[in-house]
């Protein structure tokens, strides 16, 4: 991918995206429509895989039939929204290795805190797609990110849902090499660096709990 920032702007997307910003869509709605988004967007961001050929025989000839090239895919998910995502593209990709890292942002410091981190072997051979719905201040998608280059990933993509104007630049400035693909740049963050229109606290309407 060679565009740093590409917002989807697909009418499925954008419709069931606004099924998800509503306050009145249901904790299981809001599940689905995000399992839903995820196919979408992870056809948008797995457009430009590398393909090779391979040989094979149809019922009718032999031919030289195109596969993807390479290793398996990493996902990387950060927790806990993350894995909102991480379903509907692991459905597309079911191949694919996965990877979690745990960062909760800190309400105060806007800071991430960093619980947990299990990565895939032989990143450094794998195109890496990074899973979090909500790119808002960037320090939780710059902190994963951090880590999975420090794991030896070299070759890095970062899918969101909403994506806000500070997170972009803030991601530009840290990893300039990682293509973001996402559903909607939003307008700016708001006081506590919640997203604005946004659809509120991701994990929170995923999981039902405040
Ligand atoms: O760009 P930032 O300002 O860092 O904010 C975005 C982060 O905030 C949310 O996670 P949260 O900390 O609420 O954790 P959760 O997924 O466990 O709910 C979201 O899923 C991102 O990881
Ligand atoms: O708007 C926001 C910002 C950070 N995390 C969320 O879940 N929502
Ligand atoms: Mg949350």
């Amino acid at each position: 991918m060679t565009d740093h920032l590409t917002v989807v702007n697909h009418p499925l997307v954008q419709h069931k995206l606004t099924l998800m910003r509503d306050k009145k869509t249901s904790t299981n709605s809001f599940r689905q429509l995000l399992r839903e988004i995820s196919l979408l967007l992870a056809y948008e961001i797995t457009r430009e895989l590398e393909m090779t050929t391979r040989t094979i025989q149809t019922p009718l000839c032999e031919m030289e039939a195109p596969i993807l090239e390479g290793k398996k895919l990493a996902l990387v998910s950060i927790l806990r929204a993350g894995n909102g995502l991480l379903d509907g593209v692991l459905e597309l990709i079911p191949a694919a290795r996965v990877g979690f890292v745990g960062l909760y942002r800190d309400p105060e410091t806007l800071q991430p805190v960093e619980y947990y981190c299990k990565l895939p072997a032989n990143l450094d051979e794998r195109l890496t797609i990074v899973v979090d719905p909500m790119l808002a201040t960037g320090n939780s998608s710059v902190a994963a990110i951090d880590l999975i280059k420090a794991k030896g990933a070299k070759n890095i993509r970062f899918l969101c849902l909403l994506a806000a104007p500070e997170g972009v630049a803030r991601m530009r400035e840290a990893h300039p090499d990682v293509p973001i693909v996402t559903a909607s740049l939003d307008e700016k963050l708001d006081d506590h660096a919640y997203i604005v229109p946004g659809l509120g606290d991701a994990g929170d309407r995923m999981f039902g709990t405040k």
